[in-house]
Order: structure tokens, then sequence, then C-alpha cells
């Protein structure tokens, strides 16, 4: 069996599962985010009284943090005074960030657990060797009930990462190149594990944000095996005991890709979808008007502090504004400590609150019409960050930061030493 085989086997009490099986799991922790009220009316319609377990749910107001509509501030009280009533402790209110990133600072999320949140992009957490899933309202309404929820237990794709990263070629870079070949539907219903050499060469910042957007490909979930590197990443911030599953040798993959990032450029996917994933070479010298650096695939601590090595000393280019979102509370703390908060507001940048911001084109730094932004964030459909005709294109942080420099898109290599 998969690791990830495995983890589900032991959340239905079985010894085993088989591709395509439907099993029935215990879920060690599940999420509601802000936009999803309807899990709340979904759990009392389905004749709900008390949460199974107040401990084993959390709430996250993330994104509409702080709340600019009457509505969001409605939705948002009615959380709160359902997470008071039920007992719920981790009411992670408009201070704490997105919720993926908050899941990790505040150690709620380990190898071999089964994590079940409103959000598509909950494919992150395989980075910690956990089973993470995005689910609607009555999945979460189910799981507040009774649980437990059932999965199909998915088809497992392996991609091999090969080679060594040049300067300036990040994670980031390396998932819009899969997601360009493969393209944006190849995952549907897979998991998608990551192996290989350059594994050993990405922090955990950088594997939660490759897993992250496996969901782009259509990914049920994700999975790196947790080595010394999680190990480290996990020890001072996650309490109990938790158990780590390996994959049997000799397992059968539903399909293999190997990719050499040795070559790998600095990517972008270009409007209006995440697999139209071009060599940033092609887009050298296109303006842009914004530049947005935050959000669950790149708001972390080290995306910051390349930001801020880029722009040290510098000045944002005039023409552009240059938006920037720490993921979390934790991530903004740690960044201001490392001064990359005070480096980047003298070079002009606009920082707002912890959360998902103009990441999902509901306020914080929406877009014009006939703009053109360059994000860290994971999707670029008309009118995700706000007008349907201004143009978004995905990078790296430092593609982003370099660009908010220069006003321009730009390789982001030579400005990192
Ligand atoms: C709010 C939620 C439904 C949505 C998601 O699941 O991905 C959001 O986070 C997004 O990125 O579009
Ligand atoms: S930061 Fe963006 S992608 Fe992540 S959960 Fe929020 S809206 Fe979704």
């Amino acid at each position: 069996m998969h690791a990830i085989e495995k983890i589900l086997a032991k959340a239905a009490g079985k010894d085993h599962v088989t591709t395509g099986e439907i099993v029935n799991c215990k879920v060690d922790l599940a999420g509601i985010n802000d936009l999803y009220l309807q899990t709340i009316r979904s759990f009392y319609e389905m004749g709900g009284k008390k949460v199974f377990d107040p401990g084993k749910i959390v709430i996250f107001l993330d994104h509409y943090a702080p709340a600019s509509t009457i509505m969001q501030a409605d939705n948002q009280k009615q959380f709160r005074e359902f997470a008071w009533e039920q007992g719920i402790d981790k009411l992670m209110d408009v201070d704490q960030g997105v919720c993926h990133q908050v899941l990790a600072d505040k150690g709620l999320v380990y190898p071999g657990m089964v994590l079940v949140v409103t959000d598509s992009h909950t494919t992150t957490h395989g980075a910690f060797g956990a089973f993470g899933t995005g689910v609607g309202a009555t999945d979460l309404a189910t799981i507040m009930i009774t649980g437990h929820l059932w999965f199909r237990v998915p088809e497992i794709v392996r991609i091999n990462l090969e080679g060594e990263l040049p300067k300036g070629v990040y994670a980031k870079d390396i998932i819009l190149k899969v997601i360009g070949t493969l393209g944006a539907d190849y995952a549907v219903y897979k998991a998608v594990e990551f192996t290989g050499p350059v594994l050993k060469q990405l922090s955990v910042s950088e594997r939660m944000a490759l897993c992250n957007m496996t969901t782009e490909m259509g990914a049920k979930t994700s999975y790196i095996q947790p080595d010394e590197i999680t190990l480290a990443y996990l020890k001072d911030r996650v309490k109990g005991d938790y158990e780590i599953f390996h994959t049997d040798p000799g397992y059968q993959y539903a399909a293999e890709h190997t990719f050499d990032v040795s070559d790998l450029k600095p990517q972008v996917a270009a409007p209006h979808s995440v697999d139209n994933v071009h060599d940033i070479t092609e887009y050298i010298g296109r303006p842009v008007q914004q530049a947005f650096l935050g959000t669950c695939t790149g708001g972390r601590v080290q995306d910051l502090a390349v930001a801020a090595q880029i722009l040290k000393g510098k000045k944002v280019h005039p023409r552009t504004r240059f938006i920037v979102v720490p993921a979390s509370k934790a991530v903004f703390l740690e960044a201001m400590e490392k001064g990359y908060i005070q480096t980047l507001v003298e070079a002009g940048a606009t920082f707002v609150t912890p959360g998902c911001a103009a990441c999902l084109g509901t306020h914080q730094g929406m877009l014009a019409s006939g703009e053109t932004c360059i994000t860290a964030s994971s999707r670029n459909f008309p009118g995700r960050m706000g007008h349907t005709k201004a143009e978004i294109f995905i990078g790296s942080p430092a593609a982003v930061a370099a660009a908010a420099l220069e006003g321009k898109i730009v390789d982001p290599a030579k400005y990192l030493d």
C-alpha cells in the first residue's frame, strides 16, 4: 500500500484499502472558513445539536479579514456565536491569517492525520505527510455531527523531481512547470506525491507551495514523505504523538513523471489559466500596475525574505503598486523581527493585514479594467482579483518582487546575489 492508503485505512479502522474503494474515515481535524456559513446552516438542517468534538473543529475568519461588507460582518458574527455556543475554542479570528498557514504555525497539522477544510487548497498539508483535502458545506456539516466522512481511495500519481534548482528558481516555478506540462485537469480526484532529490533542497515553506498548487491540477490530496526537514519544523510546534506511514516497496503508481529542474527557467502562468505556463523570458518587459505578494501559496516568511532581498535600499517602481500580505500573524511577526517589513515598507510596499485579501478578488487590492498584475498566489482566471478585463500573471515571490521594482516583468535571477 501507499502511505496515503495506510492513512485512510487506519482512519477507517481497516487493515487494507484499494484504489477506488469507498472508505468511511475518522477525521482528526475539520476546518470551516468564513465563506462557508452554509456549513452551520447545514449542520442544523441535518439535525445537528452539539458538534461531535469541539476540540476537533476549527473556524477561520480569513477570507474577509477584517470584514469588508455588512454581509461578511454578519456572517462572521454568526461564526463567533456558533463557536462560543458549541465550545469551539479554536476560533481563528480576523487577526490570525490564512487557514493553511495558521494550521501549520499552530502545530495543528502533523503526519498521518486526516484533515478536512472547506477550502480547496487543503492539499497544502501533504507537505507534512498528512491527508489533507477540501470539501463543501454539507460534507463538513456531516463531520461536525458524526466525526467521520467518506472518501474514494484515490489513484496516486508520482512526480519525481530530479536535478538541482538554479538561482532564482523556486518550488513555485516547479509546480507551474508541472501544471503547464500535465494540464489543469490532469489530477482530478487523484493524489499527487512528490519524490526525488530536489525535495532535500526545499524548505517546509517551499514544500507547502508545491503541494498547495496541486489543487490547480484537480488533485484530491498530495503527499511528501516526512523527513528530517519536516520533523525539524514540527518539533516545537506539534504537541501530541503522531505516526509516520511509509509506502511499501514495489507500490505501483497510477502514473509516474520525472521533471529535471536543473535547466528550469523562472515560470509564469499567463492569463487566463493556470496551465497557460511559459518561461518568464517570453514576457520580459510587460508593464505591471500591481505586484501582489501573499496568500497560502506565496505569503510565507521565506517569500517576504526574498522580496526584502530584492528591494533592500531600493524603491518600488512609481507606476506599480506593491501589495504585500503576510499569510499569517506568525509570519507577520517573524518577518517584522527579521526586518523584512521595515525594508519593504521603506521601499514603498502597501501592507495588508494577514488573510486572503485580494487573492479571491473581493477586497484589499482589486484590479481595474485593463490592468496587469503579477501575483504569487495560485489562480488567474478572469475576474479572480478584480475586474474581468484585468490580466493576471502568476509567478514566484522573487518574480513578483523584481516586477514591483522594475514596473514590468523581469527575470528575477539577476536581482539575487
Ligand atoms: C473560499 C474557498 C471556497 C476557495 C477555495 O476553496 O479554494 C478560496 O479559498 C479560493 O482560493 O478560491
Ligand atoms: S489565500 Fe487565496 S488561495 Fe489561499 S485560501 Fe485564501 S483565497 Fe484561497
